[in-house]
């Protein structure tokens, strides 16, 4: 895909310190900047947990796109970054605890098994001239995704999804940016890009990890929620830090259930023309 703008900046639209933290270390040759929005986190209980993440990831990068061009913000040419984190135990998607009592129970649950962790991202570039992209971007629907468990979907099936996803009339259709095909990357994950003319317009991936904890004591249980770490976390946990001890296994990426999945990102950053890998950016 040819790239018309690159991006002059990366906001990343997040209250997330640890998402601070991981895209700063991936050294981009942009500089970045925050800008976290208020954005509602309900989702329709049908949804699967990789559709969850891959529309709160896009919900987050969406409305900070959009408050960016409302605050007359110089956004033009800057890329947006949104990302999201559930745990999920038994298919039950486990989100931030609402106090102490609650991280206890959801850490008694989680002792001696494994469990998935689900992070989703999405990618939106604003360029210089707007030339209607913000109605293009309010028009966005989630793309669907695959399992990622063998049992795939075909193509076309995902094309059905994408346009049930919101009741539009055919002219409409017509007007909504198109996700292509799903880029598989095995274990790191998959993603799909929507383009507007032959530019980018938007990337939204997700990755799948599994996490093992041993057997945690009653004592370890209330020591560990004391500390406060685990009450502004997914699964009332921190993988890094502290929150390491309770760990026996990971599979998948780390930073990924850190909350952004770094080897997932790198991939989706290249379509726009950013690599950390790559001196400068190529103008
Ligand atoms: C499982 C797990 C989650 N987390 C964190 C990552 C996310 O910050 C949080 C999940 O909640 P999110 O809703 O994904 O993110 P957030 O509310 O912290 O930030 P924002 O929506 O503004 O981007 O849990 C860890 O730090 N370590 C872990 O091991």
């Amino acid at each position: 895909m040819n790239v018309d703008q690159l991006p002059n900046c990366l906001v990343l639209a997040s209250s997330s310190p640890r998402r601070r933290e991981l895209v700063g270390a991936l050294r981009l040759p942009i500089p970045i900047e925050v800008l976290a929005t208020d954005t509602d986190e309900t989702v329709c209980p049908e949804l699967n947990p990789r559709m969850i993440v891959a529309e709160l990831s896009l919900r987050k990068a969406v409305a900070a796109a959009q408050q960016l061009s409302r605050e007359s913000h110089p956004s033009h040419g800057t890329l947006v970054l949104g990302g999201d984190t559930i745990v999920v135990l038994d298919g039950e998607v486990l989100g931030k605890p609402l106090d102490a009592e609650d991280a206890r129970q959801t850490l008694r649950r989680l002792s001696g098994r494994a469990h998935e962790v689900y992070s989703g991202v999405s990618l939106l570039f604003v360029p210089e001239s707007d030339q209607g992209v913000q109605e293009q971007l309010a028009q966005l629907a989630t793309p669907a995704f695959s399992a990622g468990d063998g049992t795939e979907v075909p193509a076309g099936l995902l094309d059905i999804a994408d346009k049930s996803a919101r009741l539009l009339d055919g002219a409409a259709i017509n007007r909504v940016p198109v996700w292509g095909a799903e880029e598989l990357l095995g274990d790191i994950g998959r993603w799909r890009v929507a383009a507007a003319g032959s530019s980018p317009l938007a990337a939204t991936g997700y990755t799948r990890s599994e996490v093992r904890f041993r057997e945690l004591s009653e004592e370890e249980i209330s020591a560990y929620v004391a500390t406060g770490d685990p009450l502004d976390k997914a699964g009332s946990y921190g993988v890094q830090g502290l929150g390491s001890v309770l760990i026996e296994k990971i599979e998948g990426d780390f930073y990924s259930v850190m909350g952004l999945p770094l080897a997932l990102l790198y991939q989706m950053l290249l379509p726009f023309g950013v690599s950390p890998l790559r001196q400068g950016i190529e103008r």
